[in-house]
């Protein structure tokens, strides 16, 4: 059980509190069985107040750890790992990085072969447990993929997948995320220029965006099937949705997905 397990984010930053705030959601889980660390701990100054560790001393956090989560930048990775390493026990710790781009290789580069490494892409709906978390691992056991998977499970739902998708998991959930609240945004501001005050306009928008996802998920529909039911012949929505297309939306987001992949894509 996750409830009994110490958990450690190392370098808790925007991601990091995120899961933070997602795991102290759940009824049965203790914050002092949660540490968070970074250089400058102000900003977990509410997170101290609940009763989690806060500090900046990462080998420590790693050495009293079950689980240990990275959160910092991908460029800081090997810095860390280098220097938790000499507390990281194989029949311990687990590792479960959240570094975009960083793979299981590079990771081994630095880490003593039997240590037992996940990565790990949520988004930043850990916050209120509606993430989706993909999981891959190089050497876990069942036991050990069961634990990962009942941590991401309590702040949304976790799917394991092959590495080797890790960075497209990345850019559809985690920068995902920033891709609809974007589509959302403007749709606030056509919903402004027709008449609706911006907080009565974000009312509508979010339900509705909310409404299409549950539809979705409830129903288990693909989308263009529940369009066909919206789109009145010579009615309003049809001749909003051409303009959108020939004004180039869906090329906009598949080009959009594609040009995030290759950044991270080596
Ligand atoms: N943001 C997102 O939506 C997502 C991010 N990711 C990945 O998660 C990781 C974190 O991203 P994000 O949360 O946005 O980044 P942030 O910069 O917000 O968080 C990283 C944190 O690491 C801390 N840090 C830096 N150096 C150290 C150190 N030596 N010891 C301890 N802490 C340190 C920084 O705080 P301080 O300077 O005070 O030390 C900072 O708060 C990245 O690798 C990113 O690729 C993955 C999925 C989604
Ligand atoms: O933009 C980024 O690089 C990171 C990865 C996914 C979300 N944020």
């Amino acid at each position: 059980m996750i409830s009994n397990l110490k958990i450690a984010i190392i370098g808790c930053g925007n991601l990091g509190t995120s899961i933070a705030s997602g795991l102290l959601m759940r009824e049965d889980f203790d914050p002092k069985n949660l540490t968070l660390t970074k250089r400058n701990t102000a900003s977990l100054a509410e997170f101290e107040a609940k009763g989690v560790h806060v500090h900046s001393d990462n080998l420590s956090a790693a050495q009293y750890a079950d689980l240990v989560l990275l959160g910092v930048k991908p460029y800081n990775v090997t810095n860390i790992l280098r220097e938790i390493k000499p507390v990281l026990d194989p029949k311990k710790q687990l590792l479960i990085s959240l570094a975009t781009g960083i793979t299981l290789k590079e990771m081994y580069g630095v880490l003593d072969a039997q240590t037992v490494t996940f990565r790990a892409m949520p988004n930043i709906a850990a916050d209120i447990q509606e993430s989706i978390t993909c999981v891959c691992h190089e050497q876990a056991n069942p036991i050990q993929l069961e634990q990962v998977k009942e941590l991401f499970d309590s702040i949304g739902f976790t799917i394991s997948i092959d590495e080797n998708l890790m960075e497209a998991a990345t850019v559809l959930g985690a920068c995902g995320i920033a891709y609809v609240l974007r589509f959302m945004r403007a749709m606030i501001q056509g919903g402004i220029q027709i008449g609706f005050d911006s907080v009565t306009a974000s009312k509508i928008v979010n339900q509705t965006v909310k409404g299409a996802a549950e539809l979705m998920i409830q129903k288990n529909v693909h989308p263009e099937a529940a369009i066909d039911k919206v789109t009145t012949p010579k009615g309003c929505t049809i001749v909003g949705l051409n303009e959108m297309e020939h004004q180039g939306f869906s090329s906009a987001m598949v080009r959009g997905v594609i040009a995030s992949y290759d950044k991270i894509a080596k």
